[in-house]
């Protein structure tokens, strides 16, 4: 089995919902975003799945959240747009775009900040 990883970013809004703090008031982030997956075999040219189709992928689902009020957006309009539900709600969208029979979407990480991320696998 391999394992690869594209890293990419976003630029949002949002506010937590059901906290108390700081972070209930709207404000942003540029979010780090990693995308690891797995494959279990090889093509001629000796990859799992290419990188620029990761990267193209991912990006395009970013696009969706991109320069946006994530609290706004359908997939965050009745949970909080933390880090979690993030990494969560990227790895089924992504894995809708690249899970085949070879390729699976194993782990989201979504950095927040450089010293705080979350992580979704199942
Ligand atoms: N488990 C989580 N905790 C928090 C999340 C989250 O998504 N998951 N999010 C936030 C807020 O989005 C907030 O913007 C982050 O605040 P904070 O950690 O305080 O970030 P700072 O860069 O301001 O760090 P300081 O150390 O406070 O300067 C909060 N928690
Ligand atoms: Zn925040």
């Amino acid at each position: 089995m391999y394992k690869l990883k594209v890293i990419t970013s976003f630029a949002a809004a949002h506010n937590l919902t059901h906290y108390q703090g700081e972070c209930e008031n709207l404000h942003g982030h540029n979010w780090r975003v990693e995308v690891t997956v797995s494959a279990k075999e090889l093509d001629k040219s000796g990859l799992g799945v290419d990188f620029k189709v990761l990267k193209s992928e991912t990006n395009l689902l970013l696009k969706t959240l991109d320069h946006k009020y994530l609290n706004e957006l359908k997939p965050f309009l009745e949970i909080s747009p933390s880090s979690e539900n993030i990494s969560r709600y990227l790895y089924y969208a992504l894995g809708e775009r690249l899970n085949n029979n070879n390729v699976k979407v194993e782990m989201i990480t979504v950095w927040e900040s450089d010293a705080a991320c979350a992580s979704y696998c199942e």
